[in-house]
């Protein structure tokens, strides 16, 4: 009953099957998953999983959990709930999210992040550890009312963090590789420059207008990429190099000694920049 799950995304037909065989719907499985995404959760500095698990609208369940860096100011860890929208975000392929349960209330930061989703407020949310026997759904209107969000600041044309972006960056001339790994054969430099441009023409920055995207290599030569997204609040807005780092965590990465060299593109002015921010999460 209480198998542990170690994967970041489970397929809408196992999903299905995994419900089925507890006798429950889908959006009734999320909470039985919960320790299975606290499991995953990386919180060296706090010791407190936090565990989020999502129902996205083509049927398949994605997976987040808190991660915390030594050495690091504490704006760089990443939350539950920023994981698991980062997750489908770059695995989504524009589902809707449906559902979600987390283990612990969320954060202010956490319910304004949300509000980057299109119709989020119609998303149902459960919280698990509250002191209800059986915790029920509710929207997620009922945890932020009165909420601030992208449609304050934006036409209702402009695409949302879910909805496809293509940012048209292109690489003016040959980028500056001096800070990567010189042990990488040029080949390698070109597969993580792409990669990188990319994930920076993904990224969700309507409210600067200045796009990012970060891709890692491990020491096999697998490379992982990060789109920047921001919030139309600012603060609680998804760092590349953490979006990035996400994308290593869900595809099995293990401990970060692995990543062996990492690319960041941005516009080369402007008004907000990554670069140093970056430099410093990655080094
Ligand atoms: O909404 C929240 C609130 C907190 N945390 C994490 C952040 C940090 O790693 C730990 C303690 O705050 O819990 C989340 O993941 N989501
Ligand atoms: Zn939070």
């Amino acid at each position: 009953m209480n198998e542990q799950i170690s994967t970041y995304i489970i397929s809408a037909s196992e999903a299905k099957s995994m419900a089925e065989s507890k006798g429950l719907t889908v959006p009734q499985l999320l909470p039985s998953l919960i320790k299975s995404a606290q499991h995953l959760a990386r919180p060296p500095i706090s010791d407190f999983r936090v565990g989020s698990v999502g129902l996205a609208s083509d049927g398949r369940i994605f997976f987040g959990g808190n991660v915390e860096f030594p050495g690091l100011p504490l704006h760089h860890s990443i939350h539950a709930e920023q994981f698991l929208i980062t997750n489908l975000a770059a695995h989504g392929g524009g589902s809707k999210l449906l559902y979600i349960a987390v283990s612990a209330a969320p954060c202010g930061h956490c319910r304004q992040f949300l509000q980057e989703l299109r119709g989020v407020s119609d998303t149902q949310i459960v919280i698990t550890d509250q002191p209800q026997e059986n915790p029920n759904y509710n929207p997620i209107s009922s945890i932020l009312p009165n909420p601030f969000g992208p449609l304050d600041l934006l036409d209702r044309e402009t695409p949302l963090i879910l909805e496809k972006h293509d940012n048209q960056l292109t690489f003016k001339g040959n980028l500056d590789l001096s800070n990567v790994s010189t042990e990488l054969v040029k080949r390698d430099e070109e597969e993580l420059k792409k990669a990188a441009l990319v994930a920076a023409r993904g990224s969700h920055a309507p409210y600067s207008g200045c796009p990012s995207g970060v891709a890692l290599m491990d020491c096999e030569g697998q490379v992982y990429k990060g789109s920047y997204m921001e919030s139309a609040a600012y603060n609680p807005s998804m760092m590349p190099v953490q979006a990035a780092l996400v994308a290593y965590m869900v595809a099995g990465g293990g401990g970060y000694e692995r990543i062996v060299a990492a690319v960041m593109v941005e516009k080369e002015v402007a008004m907000v920049r990554q670069e140093e921010t970056a430099s410093l999460a990655i080094a």
